[in-house]
């Protein structure tokens, strides 16, 4: 299948001779959730302000669903919806003056039966007639993405969709994108939050100072990069690693107490049984264990620090 964005070497040096963005080439299929993640000053917002035509790129191109952006840029800018961390609005508009007026933007007919469903969609219905500053955070939000999808765009850019919101906000927002998923809405999301990615992404790209190091299913990812760590808490601790049990790759953890084995979860053989065979032939007992996986956030860490 096309992708609904084509991102093709695109690079963007500011006029301070800052270079915000090298030689960026990303896809994004139809239908899919994509996590953008990079640390503050990545470039996460100049890529999405190029695809949006607030930015000029210094050099290469975007299409979103065959549109290049800057050739055809009203056609392509009408597939693309951008939801801002920042609600911008006049606070003394009603909410269904406000995302009708999104759509004239975008030069597109009134359809107040589509600005019925975002509404209802976006449980802002009851809401329509509120001023937007008598409105929740959670609400204006909510206003920030209807105001997104008046022009009944395909591509939704969501930046930091969560900064600053509390946990039940945070799920909400989630459950909020998700549905629009499920109305075929294609979805790219930049965000700070790991777990922000890990929860709703089918893929993940990682930037750092400008370049997009890499681009993997979040599956993938977590089964590449994620480690497993086996902790045996033994019956009695000990001193050092007995010799007869060099050949693994231990630690001793809690004062001696506990012995932590680590592996690969994609390796043929994680090692387990012939360790087990061998901690019994050094007389070793353990209590209990206990396995854990790397999340996507120490993945994330090691990565923006280069250390994988
Ligand atoms: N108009 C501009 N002129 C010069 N430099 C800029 C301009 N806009 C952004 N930059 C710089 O480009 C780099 C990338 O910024 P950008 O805002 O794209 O990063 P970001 O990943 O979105 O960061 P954050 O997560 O903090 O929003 C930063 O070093 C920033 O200071």
């Amino acid at each position: 299948m096309q992708p609904i964005l084509s991102i093709r070497h695109l690079s963007k040096t500011y006029a301070s001779g800052l270079t915000a963005l090298k030689d960026i080439t990303l896809d994004i299929r139809r239908g899919e959730i994509f996590a953008l993640l990079g640390p503050n000053g990545a470039g996460k917002t100049t890529l999405i302000s190029i695809v949006c035509g607030i930015v000029n790129p210094s050099s290469g191109t975007v299409t979103a669903d065959g549109h290049d952006i800057a050739r055809d840029y009203r056609a392509a800018r009408a597939d693309i919806g951008l939801v801002p961390q920042e609600l911008t609005t006049d606070a003394f508009e009603t909410v269904w003056a406000t995302v009708s007026f999104s759509r004239g933007l975008f030069g597109k007919r009134p359809n107040p039966a589509h600005i019925e469903k975002v509404l209802r969609d976006l449980s802002l219905w009851e809401k329509k007639d509120a001023k937007i500053m008598t409105l929740s955070g959670g609400m204006k939000r909510r206003v920030l993405i209807a105001k997104a999808l008046s022009h009944e765009p395909r591509i939704l850019f969501l930046d930091e969709p969560t900064a600053g919101v509390d946990v039940e906000l945070r799920r909400d927002m989630w459950g909020v994108v998700r549905a629009l998923r499920e109305s075929g809405v294609t979805i790219i999301l930049t965000t700070h939050y790991i777990e922000e990615a890990e929860e709703m992404a089918d893929r993940i790209g990682v930037i750092r100072k400008g370049e997009l190091i890499l681009v993997e299913e979040k599956h993938e990812l977590m089964r590449k990069l994620g480690r497993k760590q086996l902790t045996l808490h033994l019956a009695a601790p000990l001193a050092a690693i007995p010799p007869g049990l060099a050949a693994h790759r231990l630690e001793l953890a809690a004062g001696g107490a506990e012995l932590v084995y680590s592996y690969d979860t994609s390796a043929a053989e994680t090692g387990i049984p012939a360790l087990l065979q061998d901690l019994a032939a050094a007389g070793i007992a353990f209590r209990d264990l206990h396995t854990e996986q790397s999340s996507l956030e120490d993945i994330f860490v090691s990565l923006v620090r280069g250390t994988r």
